[in-house]
């Protein structure tokens, strides 16, 4: 508790001038015995400010109530507020409202008057800083919120709770940060997720040897494009490459292969026998000699394409990415899906995901960790579900969340790029996982830097400008 009120209270000295006045509020169990030590080293550091003991005196106990004391041996004053007014007015005379009321602890509906007092802190004007979750927000996903404080900003204690990663629970956060207070990750329920960040990127982003040749890198093949779709498998293939695959083959029809290799004249071509312009079931075996395949953009959802898609799921040994079109196709015979041994990853926006689990979009935002981890178990799949936070499943059911990307991306040709990212560091990269999770984070950093460096806005960036700003988002790790 000392150090992640010490830590909070530092980061909160970052942002708030010494001229600013700031009120703590504080509620009566751990959450407000973080705002007792943010209260004392507030005022070691000089700042005006009140702390305000929103519960009676009884309430407080354990570690909260030994800080409390150490607080008022420092020389520091706790006023009791128990009015709606005396709230209203310490906030109306604060640039900053520290929210220390409750924190993961809480369980049912907000009772009164703390519930009444979330509202008054809402209507304040002050900059709201949440100590570990914005008071009154469920930590876990599958839940509503009751009543909740909006934070500005909010201080999450280690590392963050599910809520902050699902669609109706996260804008209450405001923007967040983890405070590290040294307790190792496992050592917390799975109410916590792990954020692919940065560092994991640099820790585990393969180095290239000297001596590699395009071998060392793999020999990767993408499967899809029927005749009136013949880009997306141009961007998968453009993607792959650009992500360091060694070889790389599109297997496409023949009347396509012109215009992919208009757009992609480093990767080679192999003839799909096709139907139409549908490609068909047919030389499966061959591409067991390949590392890696990616399979099903822009492959349309005939039954001959969803036999061929069956029919590599089932044949071929190599580690396997289903996307797009594939992943309707999978849907008709799951049990090939559990049944095969070898490696494969599912990549659903939420519609595909809703479609594979028969959910619905509400259903999968408002549980989204929990449904991506009963079919990854089920299934023994790799899934990432894609959106704001990519979720990553293994099969073991280990989750990493990645959050970098924007609304940039939400345009039709990036999953096919991500895709082909994927594709790439599955043959690159000796752990699946990092593989995966390395691969959305850049991919979204590539559409982050975009937009920050000012080279693209959100409404004009396409998915093949992401393919070719790939090497800023590299640069960084390299
Ligand atoms: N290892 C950790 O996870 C650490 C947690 N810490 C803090 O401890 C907090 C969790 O502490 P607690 O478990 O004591 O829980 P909280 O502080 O979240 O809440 C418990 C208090 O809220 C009241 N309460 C519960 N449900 C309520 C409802 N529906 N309406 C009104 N009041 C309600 C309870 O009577 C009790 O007084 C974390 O959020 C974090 O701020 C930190 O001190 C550092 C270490
Ligand atoms: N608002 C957003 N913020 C961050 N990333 C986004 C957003 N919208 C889409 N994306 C990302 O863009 C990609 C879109 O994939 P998908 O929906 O399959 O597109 P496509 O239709 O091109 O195949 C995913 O990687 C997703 O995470
Ligand atoms: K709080």
């Amino acid at each position: 508790m000392e150090n992640a009120g010490r830590h909070m209270a530092e980061k909160i000295s970052e942002r708030v001038s010494l001229d600013q006045h700031i009120t703590i509020v504080i509620g009566g169990g751990n959450n407000g015995g973080d705002g007792f030590v943010i209260a004392r080293c507030l005022k070691e550091k000089g700042y005006q400010h009140h702390a305000c003991q929103l519960v009676p005196d009884q309430k407080i106990k354990g570690d909260a109530l030994y800080h409390k004391q150490v607080y008022e041996q420092f020389g520091g004053m706790i006023e009791r507020v128990e009015t709606l007014d005396q709230l209203k007015e310490k906030c109306a005379s604060s640039d900053v409202v520290v929210d220390a009321v409750l924190g993961i602890g809480i369980t049912g509906t907000i009772r009164e008057p703390l519930r009444r007092m979330i509202e008054v802190i809402n209507e304040a004007e002050a900059v709201v800083f949440s100590v570990d979750i914005p008071s009154g927000l469920p930590a876990n996903e599958n839940e509503v919120v009751d009543m909740s404080v909006n934070a500005d900003y909010t201080f999450v204690v280690e590392a963050p709770k599910q809520s902050a990663f699902v669609e109706g629970l996260a804008p209450y956060y405001g923007e967040w940060e983890v405070v590290s207070i040294g307790i190792p990750l496992a050592a917390f329920s799975d109410q916590k997720q792990m954020r692919w960040q940065h560092m994991d990127v640099q820790r585990t982003f393969p180095k290239r040897t000297s001596f590699s040749h395009k071998g060392s890198h793999g020999k990767g093949a993408v499967v899809g494009g029927q005749l009136s779709m013949p880009g997306s498998v141009a961007l998968t293939a453009r993607a792959a490459l650009r992500s360091g695959a060694g070889l790389l083959t599109v297997a496409t029809v023949k009347d396509n292969i012109p215009v992919v290799a208009n757009q992609c004249v480093e990767a080679m071509y192999h003839v799909w026998r096709d139907d139409q312009g549908i490609l068909i079931d047919d030389s499966v075996s061959s591409l067991n000699h390949y590392d890696a395949i990616a399979i099903g953009m822009g492959m349309g959802r005939a039954d001959e394409s969803q036999k061929l898609t069956l029919r590599i799921v089932n044949e071929i040994n190599r580690p396997v990415i289903v996307d797009a079109d594939g992943l309707y196709h999978i849907k008709s015979d799951l049990e090939v899906v559990r049944a095969r041994l070898a490696p494969l990853v599912i990549t659903p926006h939420l519609g595909e995901m809703a479609m594979l689990t028969e959910t619905t979009i509400a259903e999968i935002k408002q549980a989204p960790f929990s449904i991506t981890k009963q079919f990854a178990q089920k299934y023994q799949v790799y899934v990432v579900l894609k959106g704001k936070f990519t979720i990553i499943t293994t099969p073991r059911g280990e989750q990493v969340v990645t959050d970098t990307g924007n609304p940039g991306l939400a345009k039709g040709g990036s999953g096919d790029v991500l895709s082909g990212v994927i594709l790439a560091f599955m043959m690159q990269h000796n752990e699946r996982l990092p593989a995966i999770a390395n691969a959305c984070y850049l991919h979204g950093l590539t559409a982050d830097m975009s937009i920050t460096s000012g080279r693209h806005t959100e409404t004009d960036l396409l998915a093949s400008d992401v393919i070719d700003e790939l090497s800023v988002a590299f640069r960084t790790i390299v």
